[in-house]
């Protein structure tokens, strides 16, 4: 079953065309990598299915329903929530505390409640902490939950971004680049995260990757874009050895003919 269709997607800027007509289908409870060179479209695609950008033309359907003309909060409200390339953390909170920024929008507290200490709203807010030290758990930062999030680790960081992002209890998890820099160790780290994320707790993920390792290891489906087009899509064996993809990576003439 289809959780999130695109189709025939297309944002102009100006005079500048950055995704051109794109059709996509990701299944529920998969992981779907959407790879291409740099510039190729692949963030303006994250902007538009979270309602940063409005598409030109085309329509994102979430199960059915369009999410365009929705605002961003709309969205993530619906289920939808990324990370971003660049990290953006509240690098002077706590772990635990940039977990529970994450967590805000399925809480229902009010202000007024917390600062009357009302009973019932500490069992909400204690039960969150709960929540958020069993996320924590889970992202492999259990130990750092008091530490301020500036002071961790990169590969750590990247790793709490996501558990924020899971906070939201999101339908689908939008990746952007969540290996870019990385060591090889943390790497693999990252990769096992994202495979239990699918397997355990039932959410459905997209990811942009430059890290080819990791994207033909994990991904169920590859989503191929070259300069705004939609060029190849398949299982990672086929987009391995497709000659369109591995023109655009290398360029023209590195496929031998046959
Ligand atoms: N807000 C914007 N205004 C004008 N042009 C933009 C805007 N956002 C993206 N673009 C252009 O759209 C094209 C696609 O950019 P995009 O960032 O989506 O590519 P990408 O595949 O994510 O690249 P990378 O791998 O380098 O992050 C580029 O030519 C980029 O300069």
């Amino acid at each position: 079953m289809n959780i999130l269709e695109v189709k025939n997607l297309t944002k102009n800027f100006g005079g500048l065309t950055a995704t051109s007509d794109i059709t996509m289908n990701v299944e529920k409870n998969s992981i779907t990598a959407v790879i291409g060179p740099n510039g190729a479209g692949k963030t303006t695609f994250f902007n538009m299915v979270t309602a940063v950008y409005k598409p030109t033309s085309g329509d994102i359907l979430l199960n059915g329903k369009s999410l365009v003309g929705l605002k961003p909060h709309q969205v993530s409200q619906f289920g939808i929530t990324r990370t971003f390339q660049n990290i953006r953390l509240f690098n002077e909170m706590t772990v635990l505390e940039n977990v529970l920024v994450g967590m805000h929008q399925n809480l229902k507290s009010h202000w007024i409640g917390t600062l009357l200490q009302l009973p019932h709203i500490r069992k909400i807010e204690e039960a969150a902490k709960v929540e958020a030290y069993d996320i924590l758990k889970y992202v492999g930062l259990e130990d750092y939950v008091n530490e301020n999030a500036g002071n961790l680790a990169y590969g750590a960081q990247r790793r709490l971004e996501i558990g924020r992002a899971m906070a939201a209890k999101p339908k689908i998890l939008l990746l952007d680049e969540p290996a870019a820099g990385m060591n090889p160790k943390e790497t693999d780290r990252l990769t096992s995260l994202i495979h239990d994320l699918r397997t355990k707790l039932d959410v459905t993920i997209i990811l942009i990757e430059h890290d080819m390792k990791l994207v033909m290891k994990i991904s169920d489906y590859i989503y191929v874009l070259d300069h705004g087009e939609l060029i190849a899509s398949g299982k990672p064996d086929e987009i391995r050895t497709n000659k369109r993809v591995i023109e655009a990576y290398l360029g023209k003439g590195a496929v031998a003919n046959d």
